[in-house]
């Protein structure tokens, strides 16, 4: 456990089929040389865009008992903590709870928080775990990656333009988050989807072309790729930008395309949009960046 290999414990969801949470994160991290240590907060058969949703909430007593299992055998050193889909505000507490307790292993452990609540309106996960993200989890993040929805929800703020994503943006620093990251805005209009990372000193924008239809589980593997770069670039935020938006973007295009090869019209159902991570693992391993971000406006903080 000596080496220089990073580790990270993941809390994430998990589905027999498909590619959300920790399904979408672990294998492109394992591919990028991660160790990954992986909770699953729920057991699903499928993530609930489908139609019947089956499965299992992990109780906060089995968390405690796993974490307990790490700490009493001694593989609880971890470089990284990364946390997406909860479903109840408990476990939040929970999870606050576990990254003071990994930080007394390893005060240079960095925390990844996905704010996983909803999108395009709507929350997908009980409402109650709002305040428990605001006012506990988010004040213990070193990344934060919401999408324009979470942002908002968050602060409390509306997106319209760029001005009000900079007050956004300033507004999650203020609560103590080193690197704010809005992994998709509709900024862009139409035919762009724009994404926009601050480190307090630069802020970056990128775009990407709007495919048109919504995709599930691209957040976690967008959170899950940008800590993978972040780490191995030294903490280049443009750069991290870059390579995990071209990663993105290849995966998004190319399920898209095959998914629109079976159905030519029309919406198209969840099972033929599930994440091509597999077929595109070297890729994921040796991006080309095809995608490049664009310094929007310097110092966000004092
Ligand atoms: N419809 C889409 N068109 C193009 N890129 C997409 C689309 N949906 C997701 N992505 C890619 O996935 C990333 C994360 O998507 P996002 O919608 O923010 O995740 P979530 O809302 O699931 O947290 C975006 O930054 C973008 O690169
Ligand atoms: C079980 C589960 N886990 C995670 C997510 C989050 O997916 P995304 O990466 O698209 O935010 C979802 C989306 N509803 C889900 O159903």
């Amino acid at each position: 456990m000596c080496d220089s290999t990073p580790r990270i414990l993941s809390i994430q969801s998990h589905v027999v089929h498909g590619y959300v949470g920790n399904k979408s994160a672990t294998f492109p991290l394992q591919v990028l040389g991660f160790e990954v240590d992986s909770i699953n907060t729920v057991q699903f058969s499928t993530h609930t865009a489908y139609k019947h949703i089956k499965g299992n909430v992990l109780k906060n007593e089995e968390l405690d008992e796993l974490i307990d299992g790490l700490t009493l055998n001694d593989v609880d050193h971890y470089t990284h903590f990364l946390t997406g889909y909860s479903r109840s505000p408990d476990s939040l507490t929970k999870i606050a709870e576990i990254i003071k307790k990994l930080r007394s292993k390893n005060p240079n452990l960095i925390y990844v928080c996905d704010p996983v609540m909803g999108d395009n309106g709507k929350m997908y996960v009980p409402d109650e775990i709002m305040p428990v993200y605001r006012d506990v989890v988010v004040p213990l993040a070193d990344v934060l990656t919401p999408n324009q929805f979470e942002a908002e929800v968050l602060t409390g703020l509306k997106m319209t333009n760029f001005d009000d994503a900079l007050t956004i943006i300033k507004a999650l620093h203020d609560k103590g988050v080193k690197t704010v990251v809005i992994s998709s805005t509709d900024l862009g209009g139409e035919k762009l989807m724009i994404g926009l990372a601050s480190n307090g000193v630069s802020c970056y924008k990128i775009q990407v072309p709007l495919v048109d239809t919504n995709f599930t589980g691209t957040g976690d593997l967008f959170a899950a790729l940008f800590l993978a770069w972040f780490h191995k670039t030294g903490s280049n935020l443009k750069l991290t930008m870059e390579k995990t938006m071209s990663t993105l973007q290849n995966i998004v295009q190319d399920t898209y395309q095959k998914a629109r090869a079976i159905q030519p019209q029309n919406k198209i159902p969840p099972k033929l949009k599930e994440l091509r991570l597999v077929q595109n693992k070297d890729f994921i391993e040796n991006p080309m960046i095809t995608i490049t971000a664009e310094e929007i406006r310097k110092k966000m903080v004092d």
